[in-house]
């Protein structure tokens, strides 16, 4: 069981609160006047991953009192609640052992008195035989070709991970094996993503945990469909589809082959679950050294996290920095800034990673927690999110706190494209804390031989308040290694949140109504008749529809 002490009434927060007034009066750089070793104290460096945090509004003393915040919510008991196999989704009755999934060292796990890692290697090993075989070209399909595209159907957690990490480590990719990830319900997914397919070439993984998941069996049905339109022989689907679940009887009843099932196991969440074999794509898209390397990183991260005091330990100081924000500043979200096209997806898979673990409302004690959870996770890749939204973090007037990433090292070493990409990284977090003061601005303004009702006029809109935190991570290069540590240093950064919050952060009811309600619709729009059973707008949304449809 985890502790249930609200973080609001902690002794750290009560000194948090305080020492908040004095902090705030100050900015960053002026920190910085007062410290010049800064960079030296606020940062840490793991292996080929540095965090630089010393670009936030906070001393020594902050940092001690937030490690005190996470020593008084039990963050240490309850990491080796996690690692061990404790069952923390306490209101599913499971334990939360993705973890486990990339435990390189092997040592044993237990849930209920029964070593998981037997069970994971099995499947691991299966893993590799299937991609070697569907790479290698030894998988054929009916007609006796070779695979050259694979489909993962799958949504959320099943779709989310593949996606982000097969577009992470392209540069890894098998050439002449392509990836589709099919995920929205919305025909359009399916038929665009099969229009240049051929079914001779063509693999489906369909990718559910529960196997009942509405969006992913409804095209799992129509991609089965499209196959035997050409195949047209049952039989051919065991070399065509492959099933990733947790329920064998429902992969049963669909037809596919238990031969070609990979399974995993309840203690694996949905939003955790690429390191399963929910990674399968990743691991035919990359190989499978390339995915086990994807592992090893996780594992590093893990380590580092389990082992390392507060101080030094990357996931505790990034989550005590969004806490401060949050719950001090009133921050209401936190952008994800990767200076790499590649990893143009990782914000949008923390939106699932953050938001569906501690966007709720009610504490682990059962009561409604009366102050602020899980933020708001956004972003986009630099430099393109300085020409769109950049703005609003410079000169709006709402506080964002932003991770800024960075490779030192680029898989495209294309002229000097590295150079400018790195000098806008460097700049803007230089910039989000200097800001340019009113005299700066009119300075520019004068040499640039303005006229003086011009100046007056237009200082004021070229001031920057600057004093915007923000935390670097600059890394070697985008390994699979490198991004396996990345992801899970996110992991752990979202649990420790939700210990300090107080929440669970291993289910998602939230999601669950939305459907229910969507099942009771469903076959209202089987006929024509107007619906009256719903509010005003409800009712007359569904029938405008009947009306045009
Ligand atoms: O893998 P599945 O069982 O199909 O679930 C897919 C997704 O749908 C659910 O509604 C949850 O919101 C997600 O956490 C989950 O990843």
């Amino acid at each position: 069981m985890l502790s249930t002490t609200p973080f609001d009434k902690t002794a750290a927060y009560k000194k948090l609160k305080t020492h908040h007034k004095t902090i705030s009066q100050k900015d960053i750089k002026t920190l910085f006047e007062e410290d010049p070793d800064r960079f030296k104290k606020f940062s840490i460096r793991l292996g080929d991953i540095v965090l630089d945090y010393s670009k936030n509004r906070i001393n020594s003393r902050t940092r001690s009192y937030l490690v005190q915040l996470a020593e008084e919510s039990g963050l240490a008991d309850a990491i080796e609640q996690m690692f061990s196999g404790g069952k923390i989704n306490a209101t599913e009755g499971r334990a939360v052992l993705h973890t486990a999934l990339r435990n390189r060292s092997n040592t044993p796990v237990e849930v209920d008195g029964k070593d998981v890692m037997p069970d994971i290697n099995e499947v691991l090993e299966k893993m590799k035989d299937f991609s070697g075989r569907v790479r290698s070209g030894n998988w054929k399909g009916y007609t006796g070709k070779e695979i050259t595209d694979i489909v993962n159907i799958g949504i959320g957690g099943s779709d989310l991970g593949p996606v982000m990490v097969t577009e992470a480590l392209k540069a890894y990719g098998k050439k002449g094996l392509n990836v589709h990830f099919v995920s929205n319900v919305d025909g359009t997914h399916i038929a665009e993503t099969l229009k240049p397919l051929d079914p001779e070439t063509t693999l489906f993984m369909i990718a559910s945990k529960t196997f009942t998941t509405q969006e992913t069996m409804a095209n799992a049905v129509s991609a089965r469909d499209w196959f035997l339109e050409k195949a047209n022989d049952q039989e051919q689907v065991k070399k065509h589809f492959v099933a990733i679940s947790t329920n064998r009887t429902e992969v049963e009843k669909f037809g596919i082959d238990p031969e070609n099932m990979f399974g995993f196991w309840d203690w694996v969440g949905g939003r955790y679950s690429l390191w399963s074999a929910i990674g399968l794509s990743i691991a035919c898209f990359v190989g499978f050294q390339n995915f086990e390397q994807l592992l090893a990183g996780a594992h590093d991260m893990d380590k580092h996290f389990r082992t390392t005091k507060f101080e030094r330990n990357i996931p505790v100081i990034l989550a005590l920095l969004g806490v401060w924000y949050n719950n001090f500043f009133n921050a209401q979200s936190h952008a994800i800034l990767p200076y790499d096209q590649y990893m143009h997806r990782f914000a949008a898979y923390f939106q699932q990673g953050d938001m569906e673990s501690n966007g709720k409302y009610v504490g682990r004690d059962g009561q409604p927690v009366d102050y602020q959870t899980g933020p708001v996770i956004w972003g986009e890749p630099g430099t393109n999110g300085q020409h769109a939204f950049y703005q609003l973090i410079h000169q709006g007037t709402k506080l964002i706190p932003c991770d800024f990433i960075a490779p030192a090292t680029s898989h495209n070493p294309l002229g000097d494209h590295h150079k400018m990409l790195l000098s806008n990284f460097f700049a803007q977090t230089e910039a989000l804390m200097n800001g340019k003061t009113y005299d700066q601005a009119k300075a520019e303004l004068e040499a640039a031989g303005k006229k003086k009702e011009e100046i007056d006029f237009l200082t004021p809109f070229k001031v920057f308040t600057g004093n915007k935190p923000t935390n670097s991570i600059l890394v070697k290069k985008i390994t699979p290694k490198v991004l396996g540590s990345l992801i899970a240093m996110y992991e752990h950064k979202i649990f420790v949140q939700g210990i300090i919050w107080n929440i669970f952060s291993f289910d998602q009811w939230g999601v669950e109504l939305g459907k229910q309600l969507a099942n009771n619709i469903y076959p209202e729009l089987q006929n024509d008749w107007p619906v009256t059973s719903h509010d005003s707008s409800t009712n007359g949304l569904i029938n405008q529809y009947k009306r045009w449809r």
